[in-house]
């Protein structure tokens, strides 16, 4: 029986792929082999030691301390563009409430009803106050061009706009499902000299944190709006209240609000709901749940952040799953335990991902903790699991 702990609420249509008679899961259980998590924070987590596999039912991953999951052979998951659609939704509407005051404009009739005013009447004479620019014919960049930055950028050509896109690390993927009508950029000044609208969709790490700062905003265009539904710690707040103040941003709108910025004038402060919709929660607490069923049941890995994809058909009768560090002599070490011990090998497969490894190893006999712990003993071996067919 393996036991999932959920930290946040995780669709029940999901969960339902984790069989009762082989998982437990709720919010509860100690000692667990698997974590189901969204956006809770887990950079203090303390991971138990049965603790196998975190899969984030989501994109983001900057809230799981991944590099020290990586040390304790803890494999992540996240669902890349399972929530992409809901994301690329609310950029649109993220767009007109960048351009036109609805907020405002809504905030401002519900004030004249409580003020007792025939709000019938005084709209007609109020509306002036909240009247924005269209987006049709203006130019708007997309910084981060993955799952969710492709979506924005095709369906804004469609609105009618310019669009201009700009990710260094572009995969074949992304650029295959870009529209020819996106000019694909390769410097980020081109994006704040030439845009009435900016959206940016990168993941917050060390090197994206706070890019969005003075520097960039001294670049854009006077009355640049912005639009931020990735992080909020993408964006410096100090400079960018000090831009929405001197005007250089007309309008921010961010998915990710906190204190500093709510009462700002301009911004739209939006309660993370970039994901919340009934089909996206679906979508990845399903991925999610599958993802570490198959991981914790057969050690298959897809959609790993920081272990290698590698599936491998189940043959033998012992399957060893193996994370270690990237280096050298690992697979002699590992197959000159297996033969110190006579065990022959009936398929193995090894792949890497940055300073990581991981090997699978299907034996024809019934092995047993000896022959781990001899693996367990390599330097550089990070974690041994051991599964039978
Ligand atoms: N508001 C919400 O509810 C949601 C927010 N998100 C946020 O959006 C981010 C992006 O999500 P996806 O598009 O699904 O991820 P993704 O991994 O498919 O795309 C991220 C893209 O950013 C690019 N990138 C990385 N560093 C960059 C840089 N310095 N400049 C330009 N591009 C850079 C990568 O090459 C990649 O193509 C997530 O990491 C998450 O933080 C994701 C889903 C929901
Ligand atoms: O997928 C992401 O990165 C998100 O930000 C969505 O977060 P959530 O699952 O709605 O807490």
């Amino acid at each position: 029986m393996f036991r999932i702990k959920t930290l946040n609420q995780i669709s029940p249509t999901g969960l339902s792929v984790l069989d009762a008679s082989r998982f437990t899961v709720s919010d509860g259980v100690e000692n667990e082999d698997g974590v189901l998590v969204r956006s809770a924070d887990m950079q203090e987590y303390v991971f138990p030691p049965a603790l196998r596999a975190i899969a984030r039912a989501g994109a983001g991953t900057n809230n799981i301390p991944v590099d020290r999951c990586s040390e304790s052979g803890i494999v992540v998951f996240n669902t890349p563009g399972a929530n992409a659609n809901a994301v690329k939704e609310l950029a649109v509407c993220a767009l007109m409430l960048a351009s036109r005051d609805v907020v405002g404009g809504v905030e401002w009739v519900k004030a004249q009803a409580r003020a007792g005013e025939d709000v019938a009447k005084v709209v007609e004479k109020g509306k002036r106050q909240f009247v924005g620019p269209e987006i049709s014919g203006k130019n708007l960049g997309v910084i981060g061009l993955g799952a969710i930055g492709v979506q924005v950028a095709n369906i804004a050509t469609k609105l009618g706009m310019t669009v201009y896109g700009y990710d260094p690390f572009l995969s074949v993927d992304a650029a295959l499902s870009l529209s020819r009508l996106v000019h694909h950029v390769t410097d980020l000044t081109a994006i704040y000299k030439n845009c009435d609208y900016i959206t940016i969709h990168v993941p917050q790490t060390a090197d994206t944190k706070g890019m969005l700062n003075a520097a960039a905003f001294d670049q854009m265009k006077t009355g640049v709006r912005v639009i931020n539904l990735a992080r909020g710690g993408l964006v410096a707040d100090e400079d960018m209240i000090a831009a929405l103040k001197s005007g250089k941003v007309a309008r921010y709108v961010t998915d990710f609000p906190d204190n500093a910025l709510t009462l700002v004038k301009n911004v739209v402060p939006i309660p993370h709901l970039g994901a919340s919709s009934p089909e996206s929660e679906e979508n990845c607490a399903l991925m999610a749940a599958q993802q570490l069923r198959d991981y914790l049941e057969t050690g298959n890995i897809r959609n790993s952040v920081n272990l290698p994809t590698l599936e491998q058909d189940w043959s033998g009768e012992t399957r060893l799953c193996i994370i270690h560090r990237n280096v050298p002599n690992m697979l002699a070490s590992i197959t000159a335990a297996l033969s110190r011990e006579n065990v022959n090998v009936e398929n193995m497969t090894n792949k890497s991902k940055g300073n990581y490894a991981y090997t699978i190893v299907d034996v024809s006999a019934r092995v047993g903790d000896a022959v781990a712990d001899e693996i367990r003993a390599i330097s550089g071996v990070l974690r041994v699991r051991v599964l039978r067919h």
